[in-house]
């Protein structure tokens, strides 16, 4: 069979939705499954999390294959006008700026529509879009004009903790502030806020209500969900109600060095080596000593993870979703074996290693599909350690740091080192630790030329 092809259409429903709306063709391109290009506006005073929901929404859809992009009309707002950014450019009786505002977020919707129109299939438009005619405005252009399908995103908060916090960790450091010292930052963006709030109109269920949109309170406190269409529409909706801001820590890690590690070989289910069992032991003492609050441990169903957590005092599940890639007909053999005795195999992995399905196998791309019920499972937990393997931690990573298909194949995942995720305004504090008990290497750098 040819690589990249489907393999049998059992195997595609087991491998879920995904593959009843999308191919992966040989040439390892990942085929428009988004039947029609969509545009997520966002809609909210400003510091409600607009940005921080975009960032996250985007980084989420583009793992799942879907191409997303997002737009900040602040950065249009920041590139159109050079005048001091004070809350008086925000006041809606300044006219003169009530232009440039306006003509920003016209020349920021044309370029969503350009690059719908060039292959992107979801667009966030991130800006407050507080009144009704801002929002009519969007949707003559998207949906009357284009034929696009709209979204909004309603981010309502009156939990002053929260606003609060949002300022202090990303408003005050915005470079709409850059020559201004804390205090005065702040009070001028809490005058920015009461600018808008003059004319702040919520969405409305009598007067929009042919919109779809969905409205989440106080960070998915409550969330209210209107003529939501289709299943992009849905699988963001069921995202953004999982996901959460309350800080915690991840920690991700291969299992210690297994016996297959040693002598080269891919896949399987092998005990681990004595340093892999040191790893383990290494491992339940660096855990023991960080005292996390509330720790749940997860591993595969494999043996040299669940043997590497065999000392770590923490409640523990096994995910079947959390095995090392499948590598088919060539499981438990070593690279150059493959490279022997499957060299048209071979040659076509390194040509597009996240596309390359191995034969009666799995490809990274299968890998991120059944992965997301455990990422979205990992987006409504606290403190995790997850015990995995390199193909699919992997993965895991370029969730979390928004790498792209190319060089998710190729991320680091050494043995015995703890990678340590701590969420920080819009994205990931990464730490690695490496515990001092020597590992073989497994990491197969890409090749420079493909052979
Ligand atoms: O995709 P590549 O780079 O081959 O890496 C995945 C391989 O890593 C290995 C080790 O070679 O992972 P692990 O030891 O973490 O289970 C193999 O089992 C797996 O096939």
């Amino acid at each position: 069979m040819a690589t990249g092809e489907k393999q049998s259409s059992d195997n595609m429903i087991s491998l879920g939705w995904k593959f009843l709306n999308k191919e992966t063709f040989g040439n390892g391109e990942r085929a428009n499954y988004v039947n029609s290009p969509h545009v997520i506006a966002m809609v909210g005073l400003p510091a409600r999390g607009k940005t921080y929901i975009s960032k996250k929404l985007s980084r989420y859809l583009n793992w799942i294959g879907i191409n997303t992009k997002v737009f900040n009309l602040g950065e249009y707002r920041r590139h159109a006008t050079d005048a001091y950014r004070s809350h008086e450019f925000f006041r809606p009786d300044n006219e003169e700026a009530m232009a440039i505002r306006q003509h920003c977020a016209e020349l920021a919707l044309e370029d969503v529509c350009n690059w719908l129109e060039n292959g992107g299939e979801v667009a966030v438009f991130d800006a407050t879009n507080s009144t009704r005619d801002r929002r009519q405005m969007i949707r003559e252009i998207v949906v009357k004009k284009m034929g696009y399908k709209l979204f909004f995103v309603e981010s309502i908060c009156d939990d002053p903790s929260i606003i609060e916090q949002n300022i202090m960790e990303v408003k005050v450091s915005s470079p709409d502030y850059r020559n201004m010292n804390m205090d005065e930052a702040l009070s001028d963006f809490r005058l920015r806020i009461e600018h808008y709030q003059e004319r702040y109109e919520p969405l409305s269920e009598e007067l929009e209500k042919d919109l779809s949109y969905m409205k989440i309170y106080n960070t998915g406190e409550k969330v209210v969900v209107h003529k939501h269409e289709g299943h992009i529409q849905s699988r963001i909706v069921y995202y953004l109600m999982n996901i959460h801001i309350t800080p915690r820590t991840i920690y991700l890690t291969r299992h210690g060095e297994s016996e297959h590690n040693l002598q080269g070989l891919i896949g399987g289910d092998s005990n681990l080596s004595d340093r892999g069992r040191r790893y383990a032991q290494a491992l339940a003492k660096y855990i023991d000593e960080q005292q996390i609050e509330g720790l749940r441990v997860w591993t595969s169903w494999l043996k040299r993870t669940i043997q590497t957590v065999a000392d770590v005092n923490a409640p523990q599940e096994r995910w079947k979703a959390l095995n090392e890639i499948d590598a088919g007909i060539c499981e438990e053999m070593t690279y150059e074996d493959i490279q022997q005795r499957f060299p048209e195999e071979f040659k076509a992995r390194d040509q597009n290693k996240f596309a390359y399905r191995y034969p009666r196998g799995e490809s990274y791309e299968d890998l991120v599909v059944r992965l997301e019920p455990v990422m979205m499972e990992l987006e409504r937990q606290g403190n995790v350690l997850v015990v995995s393997h390199q193909a699919v931690l992997r993965c895991v990573l370029a969730y979390f740091l928004d790498k792209s298909a190319d060089e998710l194949p190729y991320l680091k995942v050494p043995l015995h080192t703890i990678i340590k995720l701590t969420p920080v305004a819009y994205g990931c504090k990464v730490e690695h630790i490496m515990l001092p008990i020597h590992a073989v290497d497994t990491h197969r750098a890409k090749p420079e030329v493909s052979v």
